[in-house]
């Protein structure tokens, strides 16, 4: 039985009233090449109840992190609660609670899938008529009596999670569980994980595609290179980067023209070569005058609202990339800032931008600043 000594809040912060609570964790990979630090100092905070997004780019640190808190790697230091209790101590304690997904879960291919479920409610101990419940559960009770191999990826998936609602967790972790679904794969998972939320089950769930969880999780942490850059409601963050994250692609007549025109008005300025993406304008109608004065005509102008993954370019820009450049995993993607073309040449996005206003040529030299 559990010793539920409570733990003593730290740092302000009292674990107990978190599902996931982790401290200064650390973990650092050593091999023959030297160590590369794959989570650093993470401070995590999962409410109870609810999707919990964890989210970060390729090689951010995000299964390293659920492997240590469910026992299944060590940490250099720091410290993890699951329900309040401390782990990996109280792991015996917690982990009954505890559903995850980490790696491809192995079924038998020849075998339906209730005669697998079956077979594992047997191995851990799960009631018999947890199985019927739990394959209702991710919506497969109609094809129960398939055998798993003739299961599409999505339903592997539902399957999957199906095992670890066996045990009637509190808490699931799901490690990527979209991972190579397609669109309506993803769509019947995101629901599923709805649906235990309401159930009144937390749910953490990783993932690196961040658009992808912004629509299902209510709370997230988003982490980069090993650390935590951004935690809250999804809405909260968006509104927090408020206008630096919100963007105007424009789309004019004579981009070239454009382009130099607003990059001498001093405005933040991106070009995908189709678009001319403007940043941390208030009134989009703005750059359509300031365009018009210089007879220069606006054929599209959209107000790109935020996400999560602009978010997270803004928290990340300016950062450096990674120590082996190109081979680094824990590397993060970049903007693309604005490398600026030159007029009458198609802009090179690899050529380094020139000191001086890069907008500015011989010619439309003497045009620059005016109004
Ligand atoms: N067993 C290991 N030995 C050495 N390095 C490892 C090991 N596992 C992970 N790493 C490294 O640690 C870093 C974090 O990897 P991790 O798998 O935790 O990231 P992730 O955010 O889950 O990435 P992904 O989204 O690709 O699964 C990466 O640089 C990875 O290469």
């Amino acid at each position: 039985m559990t010793t539920a000594t409570p733990p003593p809040p730290s740092g302000g912060i009292d674990p107990r009233e978190f599902a996931v609570c982790t401290s200064g964790l650390r973990k650092t990979y050593r091999s023959i090449r030297g160590s590369s630090v794959a989570v650093a100092n993470l401070d995590l905070h999962v409410p109870y109840g609810g999707v919990h997004g964890f989210l970060g780019p390729n090689g951010s640190g995000k299964t390293t992190s659920i492997r240590m808190l469910l026992g299944l790697a060590r940490a250099d230091s720091g410290t993890m609660h699951l329900f309040g209790q401390e782990v990996p101590k109280a792991l015996p304690d917690v982990i009954g609670r505890v559903g995850a997904i980490v790696e491809s879960p192995k079924f038998f291919p020849n075998f339906t899938a209730r005669r697998n479920l079956e077979l594992l409610a047997t191995a851990i101990g799960a009631p018999d008529r947890a199985v019927g419940q739990v394959l209702a559960d991710v919506g497969l009770s109609d094809r129960a009596k398939s055998k798993y191999r003739t299961y599409s990826l999505g339903m592997k998936q539902r399957l999957a999670i199906a095992a670890t609602l066996l045990k009637d967790p509190d808490l699931l972790i799901f490690d990527e569980p979209t991972n190579g679904l397609d669109p309506a794969g993803i769509h019947e998972i995101r629901q599923t994980m709805r649906q235990l939320a309401e159930a009144g089950k937390t749910v953490l769930v990783s993932s690196h595609i961040l658009g992808e969880v912004e629509q299902v999780a209510d709370t997230v942490s988003i982490i980069g290179r090993g650390r935590l850059l951004a935690e809250g409601r999804v809405a909260d963050i968006i509104g927090a980067a408020g206008a630096a994250a919100v963007r105007v692609a424009v789309r004019p007549e004579d981009h070239a023209t454009a382009a130099r025109l607003l990059y001498e008005a001093g405005l933040d300025l991106t070009d995908d070569r189709t678009h001319l993406l403007v940043r941390g304008v208030d009134d989009a109608s703005e750059i359509a005058r300031r365009l018009g004065h210089h007879d220069v005509w606006v054929n599209e102008l959209v107000t790109v609202k935020a996400g999560l993954e602009q978010v997270f370019l803004e928290l990340t820009a300016g950062e450096g990339p990674g120590t082996t450049a190109g081979a680094d995993p824990l590397a993060v993607p970049r903007p693309q800032h604005a490398v600026p073309p030159q007029p009458d040449q198609q802009p090179d996005l690899a050529t380094p931008p020139p000191p001086s206003n890069p907008y500015e040529t011989g010619s439309a030299g003497a045009e620059g600043g005016t109004r």
